[in-house]
């Protein structure tokens, strides 16, 4: 089937005024001659009344929209949406489901609205589900998926097909591919999932099938770049507002009362950062992007000292992956891996609590009365809220538009509001941080009134580094927290 070839180079397109187009792959590139068919959705009574419907061939998004007067158009993406044309017929199209990597509110509703997109705009019927992450594709069990099966499964937190980490096989997972007769792959996962995905994508196209494989970003931890923030997020951190004030209750309730939050974020701190800011009760947020010290002057003890003066209570939000270099050097390392490959992390609130409370009790200043919280697999566990869930939808439709127009090899995800399509090696080259030299950070300091940690050095790798803004690291271009999707054209 078709020519069997090398992997094709990312596809760039330059233009006028420093105009760059990082397009996405497409059936078409490897399989010249493959017929195309009307968009059954032109007689669909929904959407046809929809004054252009239709996204323009031509048109992409762009990943920077403050711009100066001179400064050239820069990277664009392929616009998110339907086609006129389709390069699948809807009794030949023979679709795959799976989610890996960890839990994140929302994966049902992806599901979900895949299984109904496609019945629905598309007239779909072969739809299955693949049991417990990439490993499944090489179990006998699937799933079969139907919009009946699927249909409450927005409300109940978790994936109903199962997660795995680790078991990551290419050529097995594409024979199985090969050997069911699926020709479109829908893969709902992280940073760890896309790369996954990108390397089915090759070694599809080496292969030289009419199969198209879409990627669609999940991180509860917004670790992805890019697009400007993952589904799950805003869930995750309206889920850790209940925590927080938790701790704040169980912290003014007594004399110097501490309250210990930890949440969810191996490498990047956006839960703890937003939830900080949005709760209004922390006095001390740290996070894995900003190293803090706990002795002297300056130091994080100190500073808690200061705060139980002035104010008799206080709250510390902790994100799991912050203070890991600390750890290690007071307990014998332990470099342990997931089945991912992922780092595994010691426990820095247990070690903060006892950090704190061995502190108190040595110098005898003062009693304490700490509580830790540990929340984090609650945050993840929930159904996703309301907004999250219309964000899921507009994926999922983003998706299946995609590959019902032979785009493959993508990941999709909205790019300064609009959706677009994204070549899987910009999402995997690198993780989505939180840049403490970014005003967002400044905003989160200012209202805590800790100490910053942040060093000269910090400062100076930080103005050497001349990267593309990412969303909600409020750079020049960002919209911090709120995103006013376009609806219209997903
Ligand atoms: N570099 C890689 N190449 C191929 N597969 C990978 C790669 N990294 C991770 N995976 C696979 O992706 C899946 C999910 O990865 P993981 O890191 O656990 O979660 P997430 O996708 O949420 O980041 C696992 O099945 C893992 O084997
Ligand atoms: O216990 P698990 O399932 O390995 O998950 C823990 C990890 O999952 C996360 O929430 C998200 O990670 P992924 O996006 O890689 O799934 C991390 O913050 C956390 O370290
Ligand atoms: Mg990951």
């Amino acid at each position: 089937m078709g020519s069997e070839g090398k992997t094709a180079p990312p596809k760039v397109v330059c233009g006028d005024a420093g105009y760059v187009l990082e397009d996405v792959p497409h059936l078409a590139d490897y399989l010249p001659d493959l017929p195309t068919y009307p968009n059954p959705l032109q007689n669909n009574p929904a959407y046809s009344v929809v004054k252009q419907y239709f996204v323009n061939a031509d048109d992409t998004v762009a990943q920077k929209i403050v711009v100066h007067k001179d400064s050239p158009r820069g990277t664009h993406f392929r616009r998110a949406g339907p086609r006129q044309r389709v390069y699948f017929e809807s009794d030949e199209v023979h679709a795959c489901i799976v989610t890996c990597g960890g839990l994140c509110p929302g994966l049902n509703t992806v599901i979900r609205e895949i299984v109904c997109g496609l019945y629905d705009m598309y007239g779909v019927r072969k739809i299955i589900g693949i049991d417990g992450g990439y490993r499944g594709f090489y179990s006998c069990n699937t799933i079969d998926l139907t919009p009946k099966s699927v249909n409450d499964i927005h409300k109940r937190g978790g994936t109903i097909l199962g997660t795995s980490r680790g078991g990551h096989d290419t050529s097995k997972i594409v024979d199985s591919i090969e050997d069911r007769g699926v020709n479109q792959v829908y893969i709902i996962g992280g940073d760890g999932t896309q790369k996954g995905a990108s390397v089915i994508f090759e070694e599809i196209q080496r292969r030289g099938l009419k199969v198209a494989v879409a990627g669609i970003p999940k991180t509860i931890d917004n670790d992805i770049v890019v697009i400007d923030k993952s589904f799950g997020f805003d869930t995750a951190v309206e889920e850790a507002q209940r925590a927080i004030n938790a701790a704040h209750v169980e912290a003014e309730s007594v004399e110097n009362g501490i309250g210990v939050v930890k949440l969810m974020g191996r490498n990047s701190g956006f839960i703890a950062m937003y939830a900080t800011l949005a709760s209004r009760d922390v006095d001390c947020c740290l996070i894995p992007e900003s190293p803090f010290h706990m002795e002297g002057k300056g130091g994080l003890l100190a500073f808690i000292e200061r705060r139980l003066k002035e104010n008799g209570h206080m709250v510390i939000v902790v994100a799991e992956g912050a203070g890991q270099e600390l750890i290690t050097e007071s307990m014998r390392s332990m470099e342990h891996q997931d089945a991912s490959g992922n780092k595994l992390l010691l426990d820095v609130g247990l070690w903060l609590s006892h950090k704190i409370k061995d502190h108190f009790a040595r110098n005898q200043k003062m009693a304490i009365n700490l509580k830790y919280i540990d929340p984090t697999y609650m945050i993840r566990a929930v159904p996703s809220n309301a907004s999250d869930n219309v964000y899921c939808t507009l994926l999922a439709h983003s998706a299946l538009h995609g590959t019902m127009a032979g785009y493959t090899g993508f990941t999709v995800g909205p790019v300064n509001g609009r959706h677009a399509y994204i070549p899987f090696h910009r999402i995997t080259e690198k993780q989505n941080k939180v840049v403490i030299t970014d005003r967002m950070w400044a905003r989160l300091l200012s209202s805590t009134n800790q100490p910053s940690f942040i060093s000269q050095k910090d400062i100076e790798d930080a103005k050497k580094e001349d990267e593309p803004p990412t969303q909600l690291s409020d750079k020049e271009n960002s919209h911090g927290v709120g995103v006013d999707f376009d609806t219209s054209a997903n």
